[in-house]
């Protein structure tokens, strides 16, 4: 197969930024297929050393492609010029969850169950494959054309390499020499939806995305995400401190949900003990009657 170029696509208008890239609307010359083409500066990359996190992003991106699911964006082919790189990724056309969050203010039971189920659904794929997001948030949670989620941005992902996990697909923190978890060097994430292991030691752990699934729940409910202020070090104390309110509209069940992953200590958050899929998520009173496994089969429920 001969690599593309980038005047084997027609760009058009920019559908996202980030701090070393844009992702533009493209389409492609021969298939007349839509893609999303991030373009990455290689300048800005060096400038930003953001060279490692650019390889991780890629090496997730090629496990999830061949890996059978839909809940990822998949990445069909990469290519470079003198002065970038280009990724060539699935087109969402329906844009990502948050600006529907904001429209309806609140999403109603049947939605955040469903919505919040194809999230875990995509957490049980991607922690199988022992990749963490790390970044997990609404904007990373795109629609495509029937309203079924894609997720994107493994920009902050990390791969769990196999040498330091000595059990098959188990979800329980990794063990090692300190207390089971593996250290990062690096701060990752949007500080809205950090979880508290990595605002302070540092650790990792798949429990990490746990945290953001019950700050994306929260805020799939109340319209804003549990912990906010508008000064950084103030709004890490309110997630170390555990200190936010229910608003009206949760009911017992999500509120309790939500209680139970938004839990300080990684091994103590509901589904941290669980191996291959998270059980004791699913079975919560809050998904009951929700089928997990044709959940990307159905149609969704309307966002109103
Ligand atoms: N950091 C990254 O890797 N980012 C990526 C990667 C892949 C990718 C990606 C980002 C995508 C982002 C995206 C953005 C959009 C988009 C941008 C601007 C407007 C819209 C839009 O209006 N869609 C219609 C849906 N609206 C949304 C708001 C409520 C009313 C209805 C979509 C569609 N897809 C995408 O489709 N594929």
């Amino acid at each position: 197969v001969t690599k593309r170029t980038p005047k084997d696509y027609i760009f058009g208008k920019v559908i996202g930024e980030g701090s070393y890239s844009t992702v533009y609307l493209a389409k492609d010359i021969h298939t007349s297929r839509e893609h999303a083409i991030k373009v990455c500066e290689k300048q800005q990359i060096i400038r930003e050393k953001k060279r490692e996190q650019v390889r991780r992003e890629k090496d997730a991106l090629n496990i999830l492609s061949n890996s059978g699911s839909s809940f990822f964006v998949k990445l069909y082919c990469t290519f470079q010029d003198a002065e970038r790189l280009y990724f060539v990724m699935s087109y969402a056309k329906n844009g990502d969850l948050l600006p529907y969050i904001n429209k309806v203010g609140s999403f109603d039971a049947a939605c955040t169950r469903f919505y919040s189920g194809e999230i875990l659904r995509a957490l049980e794929h991607l922690h199988d494959l022992k990749i963490m997001h790390r970044d997990l948030k609404p904007e990373n949670i795109l629609l495509d054309q029937n309203m079924h989620i894609k997720v994107a941005d493994f920009g902050c992902s990390k791969i769990i390499e196999p040498e330091d996990d000595d059990t098959s697909s188990d979800k329980s923190i990794l063990n090692d020499s300190n207390g089971g978890r593996q250290r990062s060097n690096s701060f990752v994430g949007t500080a809205q939806y950090v979880s508290p292991e990595l605002l302070t030691e540092k650790s990792i752990s798949p429990s990490s995305d746990l945290w953001a699934l019950g700050c994306i729940i929260y805020q799939m409910i109340a319209g804003l995400p549990p912990f906010r202020s508008r000064s950084e070090y103030m709004l890490f104390k309110k997630i170390l401190n555990l200190d936010y309110v229910y608003p009206d509209g949760f009911t017992a069940d999500a509120k309790d949900l939500v209680q139970k992953l938004l839990v300080i200590d990684p091994n103590e958050r509901l589904g941290s003990k669980d191996t291959q899929r998270y059980t004791s998520i699913r079975s919560h009173p809050f998904y009951d009657g929700l089928d997990f496994d044709t959940l990307h089969l159905t149609n969704p429920p309307p966002i109103y």
